[in-house]
Protein backbone atom coordinates (compact mmCIF):
# COMPACT_ATOMS: atom_id res chain seq x y z
CA UNK A 1 0.00 0.00 0.00
CA UNK A 2 1.31 3.75 -0.58
CA UNK A 3 0.50 6.34 1.97
CA UNK A 4 0.37 9.80 1.05
CA UNK A 5 0.46 12.29 4.04
CA UNK A 6 -0.20 16.06 2.24
CA UNK A 7 0.57 18.95 3.90
CA UNK A 8 0.21 18.46 7.35
CA UNK A 9 0.01 20.91 10.29
CA UNK A 10 -0.10 20.47 13.90
CA UNK A 11 -0.32 22.89 16.61
CA UNK A 12 -0.31 22.06 20.00
CA UNK A 13 -1.95 24.73 21.95
CA UNK A 14 -0.29 28.34 20.20
CA UNK A 15 3.18 26.64 19.23
CA UNK A 16 3.41 25.24 15.98
CA UNK A 17 4.61 21.77 15.61
CA UNK A 18 4.90 20.25 12.36
CA UNK A 19 4.80 22.88 9.64
CA UNK A 20 3.44 22.22 6.17
CA UNK A 21 4.96 18.65 5.87
CA UNK A 22 3.99 16.41 3.11
CA UNK A 23 5.47 12.37 2.78
CA UNK A 24 5.06 9.62 0.54
CA UNK A 25 5.82 5.82 0.96
CA UNK A 26 5.23 4.47 -2.39
CA UNK A 27 4.56 0.90 -1.96
CA UNK A 28 6.74 -1.84 -0.08
CA UNK A 29 8.92 1.44 0.36
CA UNK A 30 10.77 1.72 3.90
CA UNK A 31 11.22 5.09 4.29
CA UNK A 32 12.66 6.82 7.35
CA UNK A 33 12.18 10.37 9.28
CA UNK A 34 15.28 11.67 10.73
CA UNK A 35 16.12 14.69 13.22
CA UNK A 36 16.86 16.15 16.59
CA UNK A 37 15.20 15.38 19.97
CA UNK A 38 11.71 17.63 19.85
CA UNK A 39 11.74 18.75 15.81
CA UNK A 40 8.07 16.81 15.40
CA UNK A 41 8.89 13.26 14.63
CA UNK A 42 5.98 11.81 16.84
CA UNK A 43 3.85 14.23 17.00
CA UNK A 44 3.90 13.43 12.72
CA UNK A 45 3.64 9.97 13.07
CA UNK A 46 0.79 10.21 15.78
CA UNK A 47 -1.10 13.02 13.67
CA UNK A 48 -0.71 9.97 10.61
CA UNK A 49 -2.12 7.25 12.88
CA UNK A 50 -5.20 8.63 14.03
CA UNK A 51 -3.86 9.82 17.53
CA UNK A 52 -3.61 13.09 17.39
CA UNK A 53 -6.31 15.60 15.12
CA UNK A 54 -4.07 17.61 12.95
CA UNK A 55 -4.67 21.18 12.30
CA UNK A 56 -4.52 20.47 8.18
CA UNK A 57 -3.61 18.18 5.99
CA UNK A 58 -5.15 14.68 4.53
CA UNK A 59 -3.37 11.01 4.92
CA UNK A 60 -4.41 8.18 2.35
CA UNK A 61 -3.58 4.69 2.66
CA UNK A 62 -4.00 3.96 -1.33
CA UNK A 63 -7.74 5.00 -1.31
CA UNK A 64 -8.46 4.98 2.53
CA UNK A 65 -8.86 8.48 4.23
CA UNK A 66 -7.44 7.32 7.23
CA UNK A 67 -8.71 10.88 9.12
CA UNK A 68 -11.93 9.93 8.15
CA UNK A 69 -12.33 6.52 8.60
CA UNK A 70 -13.12 4.33 11.15
CA UNK A 71 -10.36 2.90 14.03
CA UNK A 72 -11.16 -0.43 13.36
CA UNK A 73 -11.23 -0.33 10.10
CA UNK A 74 -7.83 1.61 9.63
CA UNK A 75 -6.30 -1.17 12.16
CA UNK A 76 -7.09 -3.63 9.72
CA UNK A 77 -4.57 -1.99 7.29
CA UNK A 78 -2.08 0.00 9.72
CA UNK A 79 -0.03 -0.97 12.10
CA UNK A 80 2.10 0.60 14.82
CA UNK A 81 4.71 0.18 17.44
CA UNK A 82 4.89 3.45 18.98
CA UNK A 83 8.10 4.68 21.58
CA UNK A 84 5.93 4.02 25.14
CA UNK A 85 3.92 0.81 26.03
CA UNK A 86 3.25 1.25 29.64
CA UNK A 87 0.79 -0.74 30.53
CA UNK A 88 -1.05 -1.24 33.92
CA UNK A 89 -2.83 -4.69 33.85
CA UNK A 90 -0.88 -7.78 33.19
CA UNK A 91 -1.25 -10.12 30.76
CA UNK A 92 0.78 -12.93 29.45
CA UNK A 93 2.74 -12.76 25.94
CA UNK A 94 0.71 -14.81 24.15
CA UNK A 95 -2.06 -12.81 25.27
CA UNK A 96 -0.72 -9.62 24.38
CA UNK A 97 0.36 -10.75 20.61
CA UNK A 98 -2.99 -12.35 20.20
CA UNK A 99 -4.93 -8.85 21.22
CA UNK A 100 -2.99 -8.00 17.48
CA UNK A 101 -6.50 -9.93 16.15
CA UNK A 102 -8.88 -7.43 17.86
CA UNK A 103 -9.32 -5.66 14.38
CA UNK A 104 -10.01 -8.57 12.61
CA UNK A 105 -12.89 -9.99 14.57
CA UNK A 106 -16.40 -9.05 15.56
CA UNK A 107 -16.92 -7.81 19.15
CA UNK A 108 -16.94 -10.57 21.84
CA UNK A 109 -15.60 -13.41 18.84
CA UNK A 110 -13.31 -15.63 20.30
CA UNK A 111 -10.18 -16.63 18.98
CA UNK A 112 -10.04 -19.16 15.97
CA UNK A 113 -7.29 -21.67 15.64
CA UNK A 114 -6.32 -19.46 12.69
CA UNK A 115 -5.69 -16.37 15.10
CA UNK A 116 -3.20 -18.87 17.63
CA UNK A 117 -1.74 -20.01 14.15
CA UNK A 118 -0.92 -16.23 13.54
CA UNK A 119 0.18 -15.67 17.07
CA UNK A 120 2.52 -18.33 17.53
CA UNK A 121 4.10 -17.39 14.04
CA UNK A 122 4.16 -13.57 15.08
CA UNK A 123 5.75 -14.96 17.79
CA UNK A 124 8.47 -17.19 16.00
CA UNK A 125 9.95 -14.10 13.61
CA UNK A 126 10.23 -12.18 16.86
CA UNK A 127 12.29 -14.45 18.76
CA UNK A 128 9.76 -14.88 21.32
CA UNK A 129 7.77 -18.49 21.34
CA UNK A 130 9.74 -19.35 24.93
CA UNK A 131 8.31 -16.03 26.00
CA UNK A 132 4.65 -16.94 25.12
CA UNK A 133 3.61 -17.64 29.08
CA UNK A 134 5.83 -15.07 30.67
CA UNK A 135 3.87 -12.26 31.96
CA UNK A 136 4.04 -8.83 30.04
CA UNK A 137 5.29 -6.51 32.84
CA UNK A 138 7.73 -9.29 33.97
CA UNK A 139 9.32 -8.44 30.87
CA UNK A 140 12.70 -5.99 30.15
CA UNK A 141 11.96 -3.08 27.84
CA UNK A 142 13.74 -4.55 24.96
CA UNK A 143 11.56 -7.76 25.47
CA UNK A 144 8.15 -5.77 25.59
CA UNK A 145 9.30 -3.74 22.47
CA UNK A 146 9.96 -7.06 20.94
CA UNK A 147 6.36 -8.40 22.05
CA UNK A 148 4.84 -5.19 20.81
CA UNK A 149 6.41 -5.58 17.65
CA UNK A 150 4.52 -9.49 18.06
CA UNK A 151 1.71 -8.03 17.77
CA UNK A 152 1.28 -5.61 15.44
CA UNK A 153 3.00 -8.00 13.23
CA UNK A 154 -0.25 -10.81 13.82
CA UNK A 155 -2.37 -7.78 13.37
CA UNK A 156 -1.21 -8.59 9.65
CA UNK A 157 -1.20 -4.91 8.09
CA UNK A 158 -0.41 -3.74 5.13
CA UNK A 159 1.50 -0.82 6.13
CA UNK A 160 3.65 0.04 9.48
CA UNK A 161 4.67 2.91 11.14
CA UNK A 162 7.16 2.78 13.73
CA UNK A 163 8.49 5.11 16.41
CA UNK A 164 11.74 4.68 17.15
CA UNK A 165 11.11 1.08 17.36
CA UNK A 166 14.62 -0.05 18.60
CA UNK A 167 14.35 2.10 21.80
CA UNK A 168 15.55 0.06 24.85
CA UNK A 169 16.75 -3.01 22.50
CA UNK A 170 20.40 -3.62 22.66
CA UNK A 171 22.59 -3.62 18.93
CA UNK A 172 21.58 -7.23 18.06
CA UNK A 173 18.07 -7.05 18.57
CA UNK A 174 17.99 -3.29 16.53
CA UNK A 175 19.29 -5.42 13.64
CA UNK A 176 16.72 -8.51 14.75
CA UNK A 177 13.80 -5.72 14.62
CA UNK A 178 14.42 -4.07 11.55
CA UNK A 179 15.51 -7.09 9.61
CA UNK A 180 12.10 -8.62 10.65
CA UNK A 181 9.72 -5.37 9.53
CA UNK A 182 12.20 -5.28 6.51
CA UNK A 183 11.53 -8.94 5.66
CA UNK A 184 7.24 -8.11 6.03
CA UNK A 185 7.71 -6.38 2.67
CA UNK A 186 4.88 -3.97 3.18
CA UNK A 187 5.26 -0.25 3.23
CA UNK A 188 6.80 1.05 6.57
CA UNK A 189 7.24 4.75 7.76
CA UNK A 190 10.13 4.38 11.05
CA UNK A 191 11.36 7.35 12.74
CA UNK A 192 14.75 6.97 13.59
CA UNK A 193 17.57 7.79 15.58
CA UNK A 194 20.52 5.61 14.45
CA UNK A 195 21.68 6.96 11.10
CA UNK A 196 23.77 4.22 9.88
CA UNK A 197 20.87 1.68 11.29
CA UNK A 198 18.59 4.41 8.55
CA UNK A 199 21.14 4.44 5.41
CA UNK A 200 21.28 0.61 5.86
CA UNK A 201 17.60 -0.12 5.61
CA UNK A 202 15.57 3.15 4.33
CA UNK A 203 14.92 3.51 0.94
CA UNK A 204 14.41 6.97 1.35
CA UNK A 205 14.66 9.34 4.43
CA UNK A 206 12.69 12.64 5.57
CA UNK A 207 14.94 14.76 7.53
CA UNK A 208 12.85 17.03 9.73
CA UNK A 209 14.02 19.99 11.43
CA UNK A 210 11.95 22.28 13.20
CA UNK A 211 9.07 20.83 12.57
CA UNK A 212 9.52 20.91 8.55
CA UNK A 213 11.28 19.27 5.80
CA UNK A 214 14.89 20.38 5.84
CA UNK A 215 16.29 17.18 3.14
CA UNK A 216 14.64 14.38 1.49
CA UNK A 217 16.37 11.59 -0.90
CA UNK A 218 17.71 8.55 -0.75
CA UNK A 219 20.19 7.83 1.98
CA UNK A 220 23.41 8.78 0.14
CA UNK A 221 21.43 12.21 -0.97
CA UNK A 222 20.09 12.94 2.58
CA UNK A 223 22.93 11.57 4.64
CA UNK A 224 25.66 14.13 3.97
CA UNK A 225 28.10 15.75 6.57
CA UNK A 226 26.49 19.24 5.62
CA UNK A 227 23.03 17.78 6.53
CA UNK A 228 23.72 16.04 9.71
CA UNK A 229 25.55 19.12 10.82
CA UNK A 230 22.77 21.11 10.09
CA UNK A 231 20.49 18.75 11.97
CA UNK A 232 22.02 18.52 14.69
CA UNK A 233 24.69 21.37 15.02
CA UNK A 234 27.57 18.92 15.45
CA UNK A 235 30.44 18.22 13.23
CA UNK A 236 30.23 15.37 11.17
CA UNK A 237 32.44 13.47 8.88
CA UNK A 238 30.96 10.30 6.81
CA UNK A 239 33.25 7.35 5.75
CA UNK A 240 32.08 3.75 3.75
CA UNK A 241 32.00 1.87 6.56
CA UNK A 242 34.55 -0.98 5.67
CA UNK A 243 33.03 -3.99 7.38
CA UNK A 244 29.46 -3.19 6.36
CA UNK A 245 30.30 -1.27 2.77
CA UNK A 246 27.28 0.79 4.08
CA UNK A 247 27.70 4.54 5.03
CA UNK A 248 29.39 4.98 8.88
CA UNK A 249 29.53 8.71 10.55
CA UNK A 250 32.01 10.19 12.93
CA UNK A 251 30.78 12.33 15.29
CA UNK A 252 32.32 15.62 17.16
CA UNK A 253 30.95 18.61 18.53
N1 LIG B 1 1.24 17.47 24.46
C1 LIG B 1 2.21 18.36 24.23
N2 LIG B 1 2.18 19.57 24.81
C2 LIG B 1 3.14 20.49 24.57
N3 LIG B 1 4.17 20.29 23.74
C3 LIG B 1 4.24 19.11 23.14
C4 LIG B 1 3.29 18.07 23.34
N4 LIG B 1 3.65 17.00 22.58
C5 LIG B 1 4.77 17.36 21.95
N5 LIG B 1 5.14 18.61 22.28
C6 LIG B 1 6.32 19.32 21.81
O1 LIG B 1 6.38 19.19 20.41
C7 LIG B 1 7.75 19.12 19.99
C8 LIG B 1 7.93 17.92 19.10
O2 LIG B 1 7.84 16.73 19.89
P1 LIG B 1 7.96 15.28 19.24
O3 LIG B 1 7.76 14.30 20.33
O4 LIG B 1 7.10 15.21 18.06
O5 LIG B 1 9.48 15.29 18.78
P2 LIG B 1 10.39 14.10 18.23
O6 LIG B 1 11.05 14.63 17.01
O7 LIG B 1 9.60 12.86 18.10
O8 LIG B 1 11.44 13.98 19.40
P3 LIG B 1 12.25 12.70 20.00
O9 LIG B 1 13.27 12.38 18.98
O10 LIG B 1 12.83 13.28 21.24
O11 LIG B 1 11.27 11.61 20.25
C9 LIG B 1 8.59 19.11 21.25
O12 LIG B 1 9.10 20.40 21.49
C10 LIG B 1 7.61 18.70 22.32
O13 LIG B 1 7.96 19.23 23.59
Amino acid sequence: MELIAKEMEIKIGKKEIVKNISILVKKQQFVGLIGPNGCGKSTLLKSIYKSLVPHKGTVFLDDLNILKTSEKKVSQRLGVVGQFNEMNFDLTVQQMVMLGRTPHKKMLESDKQEDFAIVEEALTRTNLLDYKDRSFLSLSGGEKQRVILARTIAQQPKFMILDEPTNHLDIRYQIEILECVKELNIGVLAALHDLEMAAHYCDYLYAIKNGAVYAHGTPEQVLTSETIEALYQIKCQTFINPVTNGLGFAYGI
